[in-house]
């Protein structure tokens, strides 16, 4: 069985708490693109993981799907598989691309070994491996908070719109992205100010992870100033970086752009 997980973009992110168990109270919208992996699982008679496409870092063992399959087969009596991933999501990106790796892999687990998890339950156990994971079980724009893996539902279609994502060749770690961060209360959420026009987001909706990320990268920080530059409407980092996106009437010519990055026209 194959399936084809998605990338997200986050549109505005706040960080709004520090918790008591390491990790922050946030907010944000999560909104799914058209970047894609593969993903193909097949029964075997041991448990293997390839990959081909980008160079995933970290051991076999370290991998989500992985991960994903040993946490299941604690509940289920799973036969072994082989898991291949052909990894096109650019990693590092704040893409969620690993988690939703993950996400899709509890739910082909789920249909192919006929588990009957509920929506509820697969966002349990997705959750459990990686806060952003459990969004894409559902996988449908949201309005995130706490740990960013509690959802309200939003109504969201930038479909008419032409959303490019630019990734730059540095990588930011979550680590990294949240070093410095100072979390802050927020005046006015996120689940209100996404109802506001797109012309308007620029002075209402921000992402608390540019302030640091921008501070060590100012090639990050150019990337988003050159798409308003190219006529965006609204543009931002996603996640803890490293890509940006950004939202236009039509589509631009960033070909200046094209060179030293990876340019996606979704
Ligand atoms: C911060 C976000 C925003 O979208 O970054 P991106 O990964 O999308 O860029 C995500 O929620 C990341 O989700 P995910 O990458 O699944 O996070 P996890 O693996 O659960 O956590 C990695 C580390 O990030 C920090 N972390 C993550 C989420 C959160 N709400 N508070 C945190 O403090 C913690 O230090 C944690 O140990
Ligand atoms: N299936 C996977 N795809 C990509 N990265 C994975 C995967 N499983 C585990 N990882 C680990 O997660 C890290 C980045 O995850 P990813 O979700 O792509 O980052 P980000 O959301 O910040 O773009 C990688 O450094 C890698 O070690």
């Amino acid at each position: 069985m194959i399936l084809f997980p998605n990338a997200k973009i986050n549109i505005g992110l706040n960080i709004t708490e520090r918790r008591p168990d390491g990790y922050h109270n946030l907010e944000t919208i999560f909104y799914p693109i058209d970047i894609k992996d593969a993903l193909e699982v097949v029964k075997s008679d041991k448990l293997s993981f390839t990959s081909t496409g980008l160079e995933i870092p970290g051991l076999m063992e370290d991998n989500l799907c992985v991960k994903g399959y040993h946490m299941l087969k604690q509940d289920y009596d799973l036969p072994p598989v082989s898991i291949h991933l052909h990894k096109h999501i650019p990693i590092g990106a704040g893409l969620g691309g690993g988690s939703s790796d993950a996400a899709f892999f509890i739910r082909l687990m789920n249909d192919k070994f006929k588990l009957g998890l509920s929506v509820d339950e697969m966002t349990d156990y997705a959750r459990r491996l990686g806060a952003d994971c459990a969004f894409f079980i559902e996988n449908k724009p949201v309005f995130a908070f706490e740990r960013g893996d509690e959802f309200e539902s939003i109504k969201l279609d930038l479909s008419a719109y032409k959303i490019v994502l630019v990734m730059p060749p540095v990588h930011v770690s979550t680590g990294e992205a949240f070093r410095g961060i100072k979390p802050t209360p927020v005046k006015d959420s996120l689940f209100d100010l996404i109802n506001e026009p797109i012309a308007d987001w620029k002075k209402l909706i921000k992402n608390d992870f540019e302030q640091t990320v921008f501070k060590n990268h100012a090639e990050i920080r150019g990337i988003k100033a050159a798409l308003y530059e190219a006529g965006a409407i609204y543009s931002s980092m996603s996640g803890t970086g490293a890509s940006v996106f950004g939202i236009f009437a039509e589509t631009p010519d960033l070909k200046f752009l094209e060179e030293e990055n990876q340019v996606f026209y979704l």
